[in-house]
C-alpha cells in the first residue's frame, strides 16, 4: 500500500474513473478493449486512438508506477503502538502521516508467512486471518471472468448486464477468453503460482490444501451447447431464467395468504389456511366423503403443509387413525409424504384431517391431461408422448414398490389423486386415507395390492386414450391404445389390467423386472437432470460467496456510529475500503454516465476474495489523495476491520 498527495496523481489516475482526466489524450495509455476481447482491433490502422500492444503498455505501467507504489520511498506508514493503544489522529492525509497502516508493503516475493508476522504487531492485527495461499489449478480449464476490470475505458459501449444473449454476443460480452496482463485467472498466472510453490506441489501430490482456489469460475459440465468463451454472458452466472422463474413462483404461492377468510384461524397446530381446490362442487366418489384441500402453516416448525379435510367423517375406531403411523415411514420420491392425521370440530362438523407435504403450484394428472378443472386447462387434451408415459409408469411403479414392500396398499390410484409437482414429476397423493376411512375392509392386503396393479393399468390406459376424447367401450380404448403406443408399452399396460386373473403370479416386483430396459432409460434421464441441476447450483454457489463478501464490505463501510471517528472511517483501512467501494460500484465514464458493468464488479470482488497481488489505484472523491493497494492488502483490511467490528471491546473510540 502506498499513498501520495498530488504529486504522482496524474499518471496513475488515467486508469481510473475521473471523467475530467480521462480524455482522448490519454487513450494511448489505455489498452484497446477490442484487443482484450478479440485479440486484435480492426481499427488499429484506421485511427483507433487506443493502445494495441499489451506488453508495451504493461512495461509502461510498471515504469509509471515506480513513483507511486508500495515500494515508494516517500511512504512511511505510521506503526501503531505496540500495546494496541489508539493511534494518534492526523488532520490531513499525507503520504508521511497516514495513520492506519497495519500491513507493511510487500513486494511480490514476500512470503505469506512474513506478511502475517508483520501484520501481527498492530492494533489492526490480522494474525488470526490466514493469508491467501494460492493452490495449483489448471489454468487452461478456466474461462476467465473479465469485464472492464482494470478500470480501463474503451471506445466499445459499456457492457450492459440487461442485454439479451444474442445482442451481448454480438456486441462483445463482459466475459472474454483472452488473458490480460496481470490477470490471476490466466494460464500464465496459474503457471507462475505453481512455479512459486515449487515442483513439490505437483511431484508430491500432497493432496488437497486449504484454502482452496475458490475464486475461479469453473463451469461444471456437461455442456450441451458448443460455445466459446467470449460467447458466454452474464446469464451464465445465474440460474437459467425459466428455472428461476419457476422457483420464484413456487415461493410466491407458498407464501400466499387469504385475508378476511371465513376459514377457521387455527386447525389444531396449523394456521393461515388457504384453499387449494379449484371447484366448489365436491364429489364423494373417491373417499366416500367430500374432501377439501388447504395450504396451512405449522405452529411447530413454521413449514407449510397441505391439510386434506374429509367432511363429516366420524371416527369410531381409534385403531383406524393409528394406521397412518405406517404411512409416515414411507419416504419415496413418487409419494406425497403423510405427516399426521387427526379429527377436528373447528369446521363446525366432525372432520378428519390428513397432514401432507405441500408441493406448490402442482396440478393433478386429471387437470393436466384429462381436462379436469378450468384454471390451467383450456385446450383439448393433447396426446401424451410415449416417453412421458414411460416416465409416469416408472414413477408409479417405484411408488408401489415402496408401498407394497412395507406391507401396505395405495388403494387410490386415480388421475385426480396424482400430483404433477414439476416437469413430468408425479407423486401419489391420497395415500393413507382409505386405510382410515375403510379400516374395517374385509379384503386382504394381497388382494388390495393386486387391485393397485389393475388401477395402475387403468390409469395408464385412460391417460393414453385421453387425446381421443370419450371412448365408449374398454375394447375400443384398448384398440386406440394399441395404435398409439409401442407394443412394449401396450403389453405392460395390458399385463397390469389382467392383474386379477389367477392364471399367473403377479406383483409389482414382477412388473418392474418386465420393464427393466425402460427403467434404465428413465434412470439415465434422471441422472442427466441431476447433472443439470448440479451445474445450475454451482453458478449460485459463486453468487452466494460474493453476497457474503459484499455483506462484509457493507458492514464495515461508512458506519454511522463512527461518522466522526476519523480512526474508523476516514483513515487507514476503512478509508481504502471506502475508496475501493467507489472503484467497484461508482465509476463514471467520460460523459459522466454511471458505468454499469457487472463484469467489472464480479472481477473486482473475486480478486478481493482471492486476495491477489494485483494492484489497484484508488482516488479520493475530492481527488486530493491517491493510493495504490493490492487486492491482498484490501482483503486483509476488510478482514481486520470486520474482526474489529465483532470485538466491541477492541473498538477505537
Ligand atoms: N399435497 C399437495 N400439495 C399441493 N397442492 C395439492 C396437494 N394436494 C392437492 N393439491 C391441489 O389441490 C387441488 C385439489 O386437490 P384434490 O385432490 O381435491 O383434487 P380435485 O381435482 O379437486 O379432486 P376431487 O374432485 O376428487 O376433489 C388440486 O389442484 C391439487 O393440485
Amino acid at each position: 500500500m502506498a499513498s501520495t498527495a498530488k504529486s504522482g496523481l496524474d499518471d496513475s489516475r488515467r486508469n481510473l474513473g475521473s471523467p475530467k482526466l480521462r480524455g482522448r489524450e490519454n487513450a494511448k495509455d489505455t489498452l484497446c478493449r477490442n484487443v482484450t476481447i478479440y485479440g486484435k482491433c480492426r481499427y488499429e490502422d484506421k485511427g483507433c486512438a487506443f493502445n494495441h500492444d499489451p506488453l508495451k503498455l504493461q512495461n509502461q505501467n510498471q515504469n509509471d508506477r515506480k513513483g507511486l507504489n508500495v515500494d515508494s520511498p516517500s511512504f512511511t506508514p505510521t506503526t501503531l503502538a505496540a500495546n494496541g493503544s489508539t493511534p494518534k489522529k492526523q488532520n490531513t492525509i499525507s503520504p508521511k502521516a497516514v495513520s492506519a497502516a497495519p500491513f507493511l508493503p510487500k513486494g511480490p516475493s514476500s512470503s505469506a508467512q512474513s506478511a502475517r508476522s508483520d501484520a501481527g504487531s498492530s492494533e489492526w492485527s490480522v494474525a488470526e486471518i490466514q493469508d491467501f495461499v494460492p493452490q495449483g489449478f489448471d489454468g487452461g480449464q478456466v474461462v476467465p471472468l473479465q469485464g472492464n476490470g482494470n478500470g480501463v475505458l474503451s471506445p466499445a459501449p459499456p457492457y450492459d448486464p440487461f442485454v439479451t444473449q444474442q445482442s451481448s454476443i454480438a456486441g462483445g460480452s463482459a466475459v472474454a477468453p483472452h488473458p490480460v496482463p496481470g490477470n490471476p485467472y490466466s494460464h500464465d498466472a496459474a503457471a507462475a503460482v505453481a512455479a512459486s510453490m515449487g515442483s513439490a506441489f505437483f511431484a508430491g501430490q500432497t493432496g488437497f490444501q486449504q484454502p482452496v482456489q475458490y475464486h475461479l469460475y469453473a463451469p461444471i459440465g456437461p455442456h450441451s451447447s458448443n460455445i466459446t468463451g467470449y460467447q458466454r454472458n452474464v446469464h451464465d452466472l445465474f440460474l437459467p431464467n425459466d428455472f428461476r422463474e419457476e422457483l420464484q413462483k413456487k415461493a410466491g404461492a407458498t407464501l400466499q395468504t387469504l385475508p378476511n377468510s371465513s376459514l377457521p384461524a387455527h386447525v389444531d397446530y396449523f394456521h393461515s389456511l388457504v384453499p387449494l381446490d379449484l371447484n366448489h362442487q365436491k364429489n364423494a366418489a373417491i373417499f366416500g366423503f367430500p374432501s377439501w384441500v388447504y395450504k396451512a402453516q405449522s405452529n411447530k416448525d413454521g413449514n407449510f403443509y397441505v391439510l386434506r379435510r374429509l367432511e363429516g367423517f366420524r371416527l369410531t375406531n381409534e385403531k383406524a387413525i393409528r394406521s397412518v403411523q405406517a404411512w409416515k415411514r414411507i419416504t419415496n420420491g413418487s409419494v406425497v409424504t403423510v405427516h399426521d392425521a387427526f379429527t377436528t370440530r373447528v369446521f363446525q362438523d366432525s372432520s378428519l384431517i390428513f397432514v401432507m407435504d405441500y408441493h406448490p403450484l402442482s396440478k393433478t394428472l386429471a387437470e393436466q391431461h384429462l381436462g379436469a378443472g378450468n384454471r390451467y386447462t383450456t385446450r383439448s387434451n393433447a396426446h401424451i408422448p410415449e416417453q412421458i408415459m414411460w416416465s409416469y409408469v416408472t414413477q408409479i411403479a417405484s411408488a408401489l414398490k415402496a408401498i407394497h414392500s412395507s406391507g401396505l396398499a395405495a388403494r387410490v390410484i386415480d388421475a385426480s389423486k396424482i400430483l404433477l409437482t414439476g416437469k413430468n414429476r408425479i407423486r401419489l397423493n391420497a395415500c393413507a386415507i382409505m386405510d382410515v376411512v375403510q379400516h374395517d375392509t374385509q379384503r386382504s392386503i394381497q388382494d388390495l395390492q393386486l387391485q393397485d396393479l389393475v388401477n395402475f393399468g387403468q390409469l395408464m390406459l385412460n391417460l393414453g386414450v385421453s387425446a381421443a376424447g370419450t371412448i365408449g367401450s374398454p375394447n375400443k380404448a384398448m384398440e386406440h391404445f394399441t395404435r398409439a403406443y409401442s407394443p412394449q408399452l401396450k403389453n405392460s399396460v395390458f399385463w397390469l389390467l389382467n392383474g386379477l386373473q389367477k392364471d399367473q403370479e403377479r406383483s409389482i416386483d414382477i412388473f418392474i423386472s418386465g420393464i427393466s430396459s425402460q427403467l434404465i432409460s428413465t434412470f439415465d434421464s434422471a441422472l442427466q437432470m441431476d447433472d443439470q441441476l448440479t451445474s445450475d447450483l454451482s453458478r449460485e454457489l459463486e453468487n452466494g460467496r460474493l453476497v457474503r463478501l459484499m455483506t462484509k464490505m457493507n458492514f464495515v463501510n461508512e458506519r454511522p456510529e463512527y461518522e466522526h471517528d476519523r480512526q474508523w472511517s476516514e483513515n487507514g483501512e476503512r478509508y481504502f475500503l471506502k475508496l475501493f467501494r467507489d472503484y467497484v460500484f461508482h465509476q463514471v465514464d467520460a460523459q459522466n454516465n454511471a458505468v454499469v458493468d457487472l463484469g467489472h464488479v464480479l472481477n473486482c470482488l473475486n480478486k478481493l476474495d482471492a486476495g491477489t497481488e494485483e494492484k489497484v489505484t484508488l482516488i479520493s472523491r475530492d481527488e486530493q489523495s491517491c493510493f495504490v493497494v493490492s487486492y491482498k492488502e484490501l482483503k486483509k483490511a476488510l478482514e481486520s476491520s470486520f474482526q474489529a467490528l465483532l470485538k466491541p471491546a477492541r473498538r477505537l473510540h
